[in-house]
Protein backbone atom coordinates (compact mmCIF):
# COMPACT_ATOMS: atom_id res chain seq x y z
CA UNK A 1 0.00 0.00 0.00
CA UNK A 2 1.14 3.46 -0.45
CA UNK A 3 1.21 5.49 2.32
CA UNK A 4 0.64 9.32 3.07
CA UNK A 5 2.84 11.39 5.86
CA UNK A 6 1.17 13.35 7.87
CA UNK A 7 3.82 15.98 10.34
CA UNK A 8 2.39 18.60 12.53
CA UNK A 9 5.72 20.34 14.69
CA UNK A 10 5.52 22.10 18.31
CA UNK A 11 8.45 24.17 18.36
CA UNK A 12 9.22 25.62 21.90
CA UNK A 13 11.15 28.90 21.87
CA UNK A 14 12.53 30.37 24.33
CA UNK A 15 12.31 34.16 24.65
CA UNK A 16 15.65 36.27 25.15
CA UNK A 17 14.25 38.30 28.03
CA UNK A 18 16.54 38.94 30.75
CA UNK A 19 14.07 37.50 32.98
CA UNK A 20 11.35 35.26 33.76
CA UNK A 21 8.10 35.33 32.27
CA UNK A 22 6.22 36.09 35.55
CA UNK A 23 8.98 37.00 38.00
CA UNK A 24 12.15 38.91 38.36
CA UNK A 25 14.96 36.34 38.58
CA UNK A 26 17.72 36.03 35.78
CA UNK A 27 17.36 33.76 32.37
CA UNK A 28 20.65 33.52 32.06
CA UNK A 29 21.46 29.80 30.79
CA UNK A 30 24.51 28.27 32.71
CA UNK A 31 24.59 29.58 36.14
CA UNK A 32 25.06 27.33 39.15
CA UNK A 33 21.88 24.94 39.75
CA UNK A 34 19.27 26.33 41.70
CA UNK A 35 20.46 29.97 41.98
CA UNK A 36 17.82 31.24 39.64
CA UNK A 37 14.68 30.26 40.75
CA UNK A 38 12.63 32.53 43.07
CA UNK A 39 9.75 32.19 45.33
CA UNK A 40 7.13 32.98 42.26
CA UNK A 41 9.02 30.26 39.72
CA UNK A 42 8.31 27.72 42.52
CA UNK A 43 4.90 29.02 43.27
CA UNK A 44 5.25 28.85 47.12
CA UNK A 45 2.07 29.75 48.98
CA UNK A 46 1.40 33.86 49.23
CA UNK A 47 3.32 35.14 45.54
CA UNK A 48 1.83 36.30 42.94
CA UNK A 49 2.97 36.27 39.25
CA UNK A 50 3.30 39.39 37.33
CA UNK A 51 3.42 39.48 33.45
CA UNK A 52 7.03 40.40 31.72
CA UNK A 53 5.64 42.63 28.90
CA UNK A 54 8.91 41.88 27.02
CA UNK A 55 7.98 38.84 26.82
CA UNK A 56 4.06 39.90 25.29
CA UNK A 57 6.00 42.13 22.64
CA UNK A 58 8.08 39.74 21.50
CA UNK A 59 4.79 37.26 21.21
CA UNK A 60 3.17 39.87 19.02
CA UNK A 61 6.22 40.20 16.92
CA UNK A 62 6.31 36.52 15.87
CA UNK A 63 2.32 37.20 15.30
CA UNK A 64 2.65 40.00 13.14
CA UNK A 65 5.66 38.16 11.20
CA UNK A 66 3.96 35.30 10.22
CA UNK A 67 0.78 36.98 9.43
CA UNK A 68 -1.37 35.57 11.92
CA UNK A 69 -4.12 37.40 13.69
CA UNK A 70 -2.79 39.02 17.54
CA UNK A 71 -5.41 38.63 20.29
CA UNK A 72 -6.83 41.93 21.68
CA UNK A 73 -7.53 39.64 24.67
CA UNK A 74 -6.45 36.11 25.39
CA UNK A 75 -5.78 34.49 29.28
CA UNK A 76 -3.30 32.40 30.96
CA UNK A 77 -4.34 29.14 32.45
CA UNK A 78 -3.29 26.32 34.69
CA UNK A 79 -2.15 23.14 32.98
CA UNK A 80 -2.06 20.90 35.62
CA UNK A 81 0.45 18.00 36.15
CA UNK A 82 2.99 16.20 38.37
CA UNK A 83 6.67 16.21 37.86
CA UNK A 84 9.87 16.49 40.01
CA UNK A 85 10.77 19.40 37.77
CA UNK A 86 7.33 21.16 38.39
CA UNK A 87 7.31 22.07 41.66
CA UNK A 88 3.90 24.44 41.60
CA UNK A 89 1.75 21.26 40.32
CA UNK A 90 1.00 23.69 37.54
CA UNK A 91 2.70 25.00 34.32
CA UNK A 92 0.92 28.78 33.76
CA UNK A 93 0.08 28.48 29.81
CA UNK A 94 -2.28 29.78 27.59
CA UNK A 95 -5.02 27.28 26.05
CA UNK A 96 -8.37 28.32 24.39
CA UNK A 97 -7.30 31.94 24.11
CA UNK A 98 -3.73 32.44 23.03
CA UNK A 99 -1.93 35.41 22.47
CA UNK A 100 -1.32 34.65 18.69
CA UNK A 101 -3.56 32.95 16.74
CA UNK A 102 -3.93 31.69 13.01
CA UNK A 103 -1.27 32.23 10.73
CA UNK A 104 1.41 30.79 7.84
CA UNK A 105 4.61 30.72 6.69
CA UNK A 106 5.82 30.15 3.10
CA UNK A 107 9.25 27.23 3.11
CA UNK A 108 11.38 26.55 0.29
CA UNK A 109 11.65 22.83 -0.60
CA UNK A 110 14.52 21.44 -2.77
CA UNK A 111 13.10 21.29 -5.77
CA UNK A 112 12.80 25.18 -5.49
CA UNK A 113 8.91 25.51 -5.49
CA UNK A 114 7.74 27.11 -2.34
CA UNK A 115 4.69 25.41 0.11
CA UNK A 116 2.25 27.44 3.08
CA UNK A 117 2.16 25.59 5.81
CA UNK A 118 -0.01 26.64 8.42
CA UNK A 119 0.57 28.09 11.80
CA UNK A 120 -2.30 27.23 14.30
CA UNK A 121 -1.80 29.29 17.18
CA UNK A 122 1.67 30.15 19.32
CA UNK A 123 1.10 30.72 22.95
CA UNK A 124 2.76 32.12 26.11
CA UNK A 125 3.85 29.65 28.55
CA UNK A 126 6.36 29.25 31.22
CA UNK A 127 8.76 26.06 31.21
CA UNK A 128 9.41 23.65 33.77
CA UNK A 129 12.96 23.20 35.71
CA UNK A 130 15.00 20.17 34.56
CA UNK A 131 15.97 16.81 35.76
CA UNK A 132 19.62 15.50 35.64
CA UNK A 133 19.87 12.18 35.26
CA UNK A 134 23.02 11.97 34.19
CA UNK A 135 26.22 12.28 35.59
CA UNK A 136 24.65 12.98 39.00
CA UNK A 137 26.31 9.65 40.98
CA UNK A 138 23.68 7.62 39.87
CA UNK A 139 21.09 10.13 41.14
CA UNK A 140 18.56 12.44 39.72
CA UNK A 141 19.28 16.04 40.40
CA UNK A 142 16.52 18.86 39.85
CA UNK A 143 17.99 22.16 38.61
CA UNK A 144 15.01 24.77 38.61
CA UNK A 145 17.06 27.59 37.15
CA UNK A 146 14.60 27.32 34.41
CA UNK A 147 11.64 27.22 35.66
CA UNK A 148 9.40 30.17 35.10
CA UNK A 149 11.61 30.94 31.87
CA UNK A 150 9.24 32.67 28.89
CA UNK A 151 8.11 30.07 26.59
CA UNK A 152 6.55 30.53 23.22
CA UNK A 153 5.24 27.55 22.18
CA UNK A 154 4.48 27.64 18.19
CA UNK A 155 2.11 25.13 16.47
CA UNK A 156 1.57 24.15 13.26
CA UNK A 157 -0.74 22.83 11.18
CA UNK A 158 -0.90 19.52 10.18
CA UNK A 159 0.44 20.49 7.21
CA UNK A 160 4.21 18.62 6.06
CA UNK A 161 4.05 15.47 3.76
CA UNK A 162 7.95 14.66 4.73
CA UNK A 163 10.61 14.53 7.14
CA UNK A 164 12.56 17.22 4.89
CA UNK A 165 9.47 19.54 4.79
CA UNK A 166 9.36 19.14 8.65
CA UNK A 167 13.05 20.76 8.77
CA UNK A 168 12.86 23.11 6.43
CA UNK A 169 10.07 24.48 8.32
CA UNK A 170 11.55 24.21 11.37
CA UNK A 171 14.59 26.05 10.18
CA UNK A 172 12.43 28.82 8.31
CA UNK A 173 11.35 29.52 12.61
CA UNK A 174 14.41 29.28 13.11
CA UNK A 175 15.62 31.78 11.07
CA UNK A 176 12.41 33.58 11.34
CA UNK A 177 12.93 34.22 15.46
CA UNK A 178 16.35 34.99 15.26
CA UNK A 179 15.67 37.79 12.37
CA UNK A 180 13.03 39.22 15.13
CA UNK A 181 15.88 38.71 18.10
CA UNK A 182 13.14 37.29 19.62
CA UNK A 183 15.39 33.86 20.56
CA UNK A 184 19.04 32.77 20.28
CA UNK A 185 17.82 29.97 18.64
CA UNK A 186 20.86 28.05 20.40
CA UNK A 187 19.75 24.40 20.29
CA UNK A 188 22.31 22.60 22.41
CA UNK A 189 21.02 24.51 25.34
CA UNK A 190 17.66 23.84 24.52
CA UNK A 191 16.41 27.41 23.83
CA UNK A 192 14.68 26.33 20.77
CA UNK A 193 13.39 22.50 20.64
CA UNK A 194 11.06 20.75 18.75
CA UNK A 195 8.05 18.04 19.08
CA UNK A 196 7.10 15.82 16.51
CA UNK A 197 3.86 14.93 15.43
CA UNK A 198 3.62 12.01 13.02
CA UNK A 199 0.85 9.21 11.25
CA UNK A 200 0.50 7.91 8.29
CA UNK A 201 -2.85 7.64 6.07
CA UNK A 202 -3.34 5.46 3.00
CA UNK A 203 -2.39 7.59 -0.04
CA UNK A 204 -5.96 9.15 -1.22
CA UNK A 205 -7.65 8.54 2.08
CA UNK A 206 -8.96 12.45 3.73
CA UNK A 207 -8.97 11.09 7.41
CA UNK A 208 -6.09 11.28 9.31
CA UNK A 209 -4.25 8.41 11.36
CA UNK A 210 -3.36 8.23 14.67
CA UNK A 211 -0.79 10.48 15.76
CA UNK A 212 1.93 9.71 17.69
CA UNK A 213 3.99 12.81 19.69
CA UNK A 214 7.90 12.59 19.71
CA UNK A 215 9.50 14.36 22.17
CA UNK A 216 12.20 17.06 22.54
CA UNK A 217 14.38 16.63 19.22
CA UNK A 218 17.50 19.11 19.94
CA UNK A 219 18.68 19.14 16.19
CA UNK A 220 17.76 19.63 12.91
CA UNK A 221 19.35 16.14 12.02
CA UNK A 222 17.84 14.31 14.55
CA UNK A 223 14.21 15.89 13.73
CA UNK A 224 14.95 14.32 10.08
CA UNK A 225 16.22 11.31 11.75
CA UNK A 226 13.35 10.57 14.24
CA UNK A 227 10.31 11.23 11.68
CA UNK A 228 11.59 8.84 9.20
CA UNK A 229 12.08 6.50 11.88
CA UNK A 230 9.10 6.65 13.01
CA UNK A 231 7.13 6.47 9.85
CA UNK A 232 8.86 2.64 9.15
CA UNK A 233 7.77 1.75 12.33
CA UNK A 234 4.20 2.92 11.99
CA UNK A 235 4.47 1.23 8.24
CA UNK A 236 5.83 -1.99 10.09
CA UNK A 237 2.50 -1.90 12.89
CA UNK A 238 0.25 -1.24 10.10
CA UNK A 239 0.74 -3.61 7.39
CA UNK A 240 1.48 -6.21 10.12
CA UNK A 241 -1.86 -5.38 10.86
CA UNK A 242 -1.43 -3.94 14.25
CA UNK A 243 -2.71 -0.33 15.07
CA UNK A 244 -0.85 2.86 16.24
CA UNK A 245 -1.88 4.13 19.37
CA UNK A 246 -2.00 7.54 19.96
CA UNK A 247 1.33 8.00 22.24
CA UNK A 248 4.43 10.40 23.67
CA UNK A 249 7.49 8.49 22.37
CA UNK A 250 10.94 9.41 23.11
CA UNK A 251 14.01 8.94 20.26
CA UNK A 252 17.08 7.78 21.00
CA UNK A 253 19.15 9.13 18.88
CA UNK A 254 22.41 6.56 19.72
CA UNK A 255 20.03 3.87 19.03
CA UNK A 256 18.27 5.82 16.46
CA UNK A 257 14.87 4.55 17.85
CA UNK A 258 11.59 5.99 18.92
CA UNK A 259 10.70 4.41 22.56
CA UNK A 260 7.06 4.83 24.38
CA UNK A 261 7.35 7.42 27.27
CA UNK A 262 3.39 7.63 27.78
CA UNK A 263 -0.02 7.52 26.24
CA UNK A 264 -0.64 10.24 25.50
CA UNK A 265 -3.00 12.94 27.67
CA UNK A 266 -5.62 14.59 26.57
CA UNK A 267 -6.63 17.92 27.09
CA UNK A 268 -8.97 17.32 29.78
CA UNK A 269 -6.27 15.33 31.53
CA UNK A 270 -4.53 18.38 32.28
CA UNK A 271 -7.55 19.92 34.24
CA UNK A 272 -6.49 23.59 32.12
CA UNK A 273 -8.80 26.17 33.85
CA UNK A 274 -7.76 29.72 34.02
CA UNK A 275 -5.24 31.71 36.60
CA UNK A 276 -6.73 33.12 38.66
CA UNK A 277 -3.73 34.94 39.98
CA UNK A 278 -3.56 36.73 36.69
CA UNK A 279 -5.51 39.03 34.90
CA UNK A 280 -6.70 38.43 31.30
CA UNK A 281 -3.94 40.01 28.55
CA UNK A 282 -5.31 42.72 26.63
CA UNK A 283 -3.34 44.10 23.95
CA UNK A 284 -4.62 47.38 22.05
CA UNK A 285 -4.07 48.29 18.56
CA UNK A 286 -1.83 51.13 19.70
CA UNK A 287 0.74 49.13 20.74
CA UNK A 288 0.65 46.39 18.47
CA UNK A 289 1.31 49.09 15.55
CA UNK A 290 3.94 50.00 17.43
CA UNK A 291 5.47 46.83 17.72
CA UNK A 292 4.93 46.38 13.93
CA UNK A 293 7.00 49.56 13.15
CA UNK A 294 9.99 47.89 14.77
CA UNK A 295 9.62 45.13 12.80
CA UNK A 296 13.16 44.21 10.77
CA UNK A 297 12.98 43.14 7.24
CA UNK A 298 12.21 39.58 7.14
CA UNK A 299 14.03 36.84 5.28
CA UNK A 300 11.23 36.92 1.99
CA UNK A 301 11.49 39.95 2.08
CA UNK A 302 15.24 40.35 2.12
CA UNK A 303 15.38 37.51 -0.30
CA UNK A 304 12.62 39.08 -2.46
CA UNK A 305 15.14 42.00 -2.49
CA UNK A 306 18.17 40.59 -3.33
CA UNK A 307 16.57 39.15 -6.03
CA UNK A 308 14.75 42.09 -7.35
CA UNK A 309 17.49 44.71 -6.77
CA UNK A 310 20.42 42.86 -6.38
CA UNK A 311 19.92 40.28 -9.26
CA UNK A 312 20.45 36.65 -7.44
CA UNK A 313 19.25 33.78 -8.60
CA UNK A 314 16.09 32.79 -5.81
CA UNK A 315 18.84 29.81 -5.01
CA UNK A 316 21.61 32.06 -4.20
CA UNK A 317 18.92 34.84 -2.37
CA UNK A 318 17.41 31.53 -0.18
CA UNK A 319 21.03 30.68 1.22
CA UNK A 320 22.08 34.16 1.96
CA UNK A 321 19.39 35.24 3.87
CA UNK A 322 18.62 31.85 5.81
CA UNK A 323 20.35 33.76 8.56
CA UNK A 324 20.32 37.82 9.44
CA UNK A 325 24.28 37.52 9.92
CA UNK A 326 24.67 35.88 6.76
CA UNK A 327 22.73 38.42 5.02
CA UNK A 328 24.59 41.02 6.65
CA UNK A 329 27.80 39.97 6.31
CA UNK A 330 27.32 39.65 2.43
CA UNK A 331 25.33 42.78 2.05
CA UNK A 332 28.66 44.55 3.84
CA UNK A 333 30.48 43.04 1.04
CA UNK A 334 28.25 44.63 -1.79
CA UNK A 335 28.57 48.01 -0.19
CA UNK A 336 32.17 47.54 0.39
CA UNK A 337 32.94 46.47 -3.43
CA UNK A 338 30.93 49.96 -4.29
CA UNK A 339 27.90 47.40 -5.74
CA UNK A 340 29.91 46.44 -8.42
CA UNK A 341 28.89 43.17 -9.01
CA UNK A 342 26.65 41.96 -6.36
CA UNK A 343 26.76 37.93 -8.25
CA UNK A 344 30.31 37.69 -7.81
CA UNK A 345 30.12 38.76 -3.93
CA UNK A 346 27.35 36.00 -3.84
CA UNK A 347 29.22 33.65 -5.30
CA UNK A 348 32.36 34.36 -2.55
CA UNK A 349 30.28 34.34 0.25
CA UNK A 350 28.15 30.86 -0.76
CA UNK A 351 30.67 29.09 -1.95
CA UNK A 352 34.49 30.29 -1.00
CA UNK A 353 33.76 32.21 2.25
CA UNK A 354 31.14 29.43 3.29
CA UNK A 355 32.87 26.57 2.16
CA UNK A 356 36.10 27.50 4.87
CA UNK A 357 33.56 28.46 7.63
CA UNK A 358 31.89 24.90 6.96
CA UNK A 359 35.27 22.80 6.61
CA UNK A 360 36.26 24.72 10.42
CA UNK A 361 33.36 24.39 11.86
CA UNK A 362 32.65 28.32 12.17
CA UNK A 363 29.79 30.26 12.00
CA UNK A 364 29.67 33.40 9.82
CA UNK A 365 29.88 35.66 12.54
CA UNK A 366 33.29 33.93 13.70
CA UNK A 367 34.36 34.04 10.27
CA UNK A 368 38.38 35.24 10.35
CA UNK A 369 37.91 37.08 6.93
CA UNK A 370 35.46 40.15 7.62
CA UNK A 371 33.47 41.41 5.00
CA UNK A 372 36.11 44.62 4.34
CA UNK A 373 38.50 41.88 3.39
CA UNK A 374 36.58 39.65 1.33
CA UNK A 375 35.66 43.08 -0.68
CA UNK A 376 39.27 44.12 -0.96
CA UNK A 377 39.94 41.02 -2.77
CA UNK A 378 36.64 41.40 -4.99
CA UNK A 379 37.79 44.56 -6.09
CA UNK A 380 41.65 43.69 -6.82
CA UNK A 381 39.92 40.81 -9.50
CA UNK A 382 37.56 43.47 -10.64
CA UNK A 383 40.33 45.61 -11.45
CA UNK A 384 42.74 42.95 -12.95
CA UNK A 385 45.27 43.50 -10.52
CA UNK A 386 44.52 39.32 -9.97
CA UNK A 387 42.96 36.54 -11.83
CA UNK A 388 39.98 34.80 -9.92
CA UNK A 389 42.41 32.14 -9.27
CA UNK A 390 45.29 33.47 -7.57
CA UNK A 391 42.47 35.53 -5.26
CA UNK A 392 41.86 32.21 -4.27
CA UNK A 393 45.18 32.22 -2.86
CA UNK A 394 44.81 35.62 -1.63
CA UNK A 395 41.68 34.55 0.46
CA UNK A 396 43.40 31.66 1.95
CA UNK A 397 46.19 33.75 2.73
CA UNK A 398 44.22 36.32 4.47
CA UNK A 399 42.08 33.94 6.82
CA UNK A 400 45.27 32.63 7.79
CA UNK A 401 45.90 36.03 8.85
CA UNK A 402 49.17 36.52 6.97
CA UNK A 403 47.84 40.08 6.30
CA UNK A 404 45.57 43.07 6.99
CA UNK A 405 43.87 43.00 3.28
CA UNK A 406 44.34 41.88 -0.56
CA UNK A 407 47.04 44.39 -1.10
CA UNK A 408 49.38 43.89 1.34
CA UNK A 409 49.22 40.39 0.79
CA UNK A 410 49.09 41.17 -3.17
CA UNK A 411 52.46 42.80 -2.54
CA UNK A 412 53.98 40.80 0.60
CA UNK A 413 53.66 37.63 -1.89
CA UNK A 414 54.25 38.90 -5.18
CA UNK A 415 51.15 37.79 -6.54
CA UNK A 416 50.07 40.81 -8.96
CA UNK A 417 48.81 39.63 -12.30
CA UNK A 418 51.03 40.44 -15.10
CA UNK A 419 49.44 42.53 -17.71
CA UNK A 420 52.79 43.89 -19.58
CA UNK A 421 52.30 42.10 -23.33
CA UNK A 422 55.93 41.77 -23.68
CA UNK A 423 56.22 39.40 -21.10
CA UNK A 424 53.40 37.35 -21.93
CA UNK A 425 54.33 36.75 -25.24
CA UNK A 426 57.44 35.61 -24.43
CA UNK A 427 55.87 32.84 -21.67
CA UNK A 428 53.60 32.15 -24.71
CA UNK A 429 56.05 31.86 -27.21
CA UNK A 430 58.60 29.47 -24.70
CA UNK A 431 55.32 26.85 -24.31
CA UNK A 432 55.05 27.12 -27.88
CA UNK A 433 58.31 25.78 -28.57
CA UNK A 434 58.46 23.35 -25.83
CA UNK A 435 55.15 21.74 -27.43
CA UNK A 436 55.85 21.75 -31.30
CA UNK A 437 53.36 19.06 -32.55
CA UNK A 438 50.83 20.25 -30.14
CA UNK A 439 50.77 23.45 -31.84
CA UNK A 440 51.02 22.16 -35.37
CA UNK A 441 47.77 20.36 -34.33
CA UNK A 442 46.71 23.76 -32.73
CA UNK A 443 47.30 25.62 -36.03
CA UNK A 444 45.91 22.83 -38.48
CA UNK A 445 42.51 23.27 -36.73
CA UNK A 446 42.46 21.30 -33.37
CA UNK A 447 40.44 23.91 -31.28
CA UNK A 448 40.22 21.65 -28.50
CA UNK A 449 44.29 22.81 -27.69
CA UNK A 450 43.61 26.12 -26.99
CA UNK A 451 42.72 25.27 -23.40
CA UNK A 452 45.86 22.95 -22.91
CA UNK A 453 47.98 25.99 -24.23
CA UNK A 454 46.52 28.50 -21.87
CA UNK A 455 46.94 26.32 -18.96
CA UNK A 456 50.66 25.92 -20.01
CA UNK A 457 50.65 29.41 -19.96
CA UNK A 458 49.15 30.11 -17.05
CA UNK A 459 51.19 27.38 -14.90
CA UNK A 460 54.78 28.91 -16.67
CA UNK A 461 53.79 32.33 -14.85
CA UNK A 462 52.55 30.63 -11.73
CA UNK A 463 48.76 31.54 -12.44
CA UNK A 464 49.76 35.58 -12.45
CA UNK A 465 49.43 36.18 -16.61
CA UNK A 466 46.11 37.75 -17.49
CA UNK A 467 44.16 34.69 -19.24
CA UNK A 468 42.03 36.82 -21.39
CA UNK A 469 45.42 38.25 -22.61
CA UNK A 470 46.86 34.44 -22.63
CA UNK A 471 44.14 33.51 -25.37
CA UNK A 472 44.36 36.73 -27.52
CA UNK A 473 48.05 36.21 -28.17
CA UNK A 474 47.60 32.46 -29.25
CA UNK A 475 44.98 32.96 -31.31
CA UNK A 476 47.19 35.52 -32.87
CA UNK A 477 49.84 33.11 -33.24
CA UNK A 478 47.93 30.49 -35.47
CA UNK A 479 47.28 33.64 -37.29
CA UNK A 480 50.69 35.10 -37.73
N1 LIG B 1 -3.15 13.11 12.76
C1 LIG B 1 -2.12 13.92 12.90
N2 LIG B 1 -0.91 13.62 12.35
C2 LIG B 1 0.14 14.41 12.52
N3 LIG B 1 0.12 15.55 13.23
C3 LIG B 1 -1.03 15.89 13.82
C4 LIG B 1 -2.19 15.12 13.69
N4 LIG B 1 -3.18 15.73 14.38
C5 LIG B 1 -2.65 16.83 14.93
N5 LIG B 1 -1.36 16.95 14.59
C6 LIG B 1 -0.41 17.99 15.01
O1 LIG B 1 -0.14 17.77 16.38
C7 LIG B 1 0.14 18.99 17.05
C8 LIG B 1 -0.73 19.11 18.28
O2 LIG B 1 -0.24 20.11 19.11
P1 LIG B 1 -1.07 20.80 20.26
O3 LIG B 1 -0.15 21.68 21.02
O4 LIG B 1 -2.28 21.40 19.67
O5 LIG B 1 -1.64 19.63 21.17
P2 LIG B 1 -0.99 18.52 22.09
O6 LIG B 1 0.24 17.97 21.49
O7 LIG B 1 -2.08 17.58 22.33
O8 LIG B 1 -0.71 19.31 23.41
P3 LIG B 1 0.60 19.52 24.30
O9 LIG B 1 1.00 20.93 24.06
O10 LIG B 1 0.11 19.27 25.66
O11 LIG B 1 1.65 18.55 23.85
C9 LIG B 1 -0.10 20.08 16.04
O12 LIG B 1 1.12 20.51 15.48
C10 LIG B 1 -0.94 19.39 14.96
O13 LIG B 1 -0.75 19.92 13.67
MG1 LIG C 1 1.40 21.71 22.37
MG1 LIG D 1 2.18 18.17 22.07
Amino acid sequence: MEWEVVIGLEIHTQLATKSKIFSGAATAYGAEPNTQACAVDLGLPGVLPVLNQEAVRMAVKFGLAVDAEVAERSVFARKNYFYPDLPKGYQISQFELPVVGKGHIDIELEDGTERRIGITRAHLEEDAGKSLHEDFHGQTGIDLNRAGTPLLEIVSEPDMRSAKEAVAYMKKIHSLVRYLEICDGNMQEGSFRCDANVSIRPKGQEKFGTRTELKNINSFRNVERAINIEIERQIDVLESGGEVIQETRLYDADKNETRSMRSKEEANDYRYFPDPDLLPLVIDAELINAIRETLPELPNQKRDRFINELGLSLYDASILTSSRELADYYEAVVAATGNKDPKQCANWVTVELSGALNRAGLEITESPVSAKQLASVLLRISDNTISGKIAKTVFEALWNGEGDDADAIIEAKGLKQVTDTGAIEAMVDEVIANHPEQFQQFREGKEQLLGFFVGQVMKASKGKANPAQVNELLKNKING
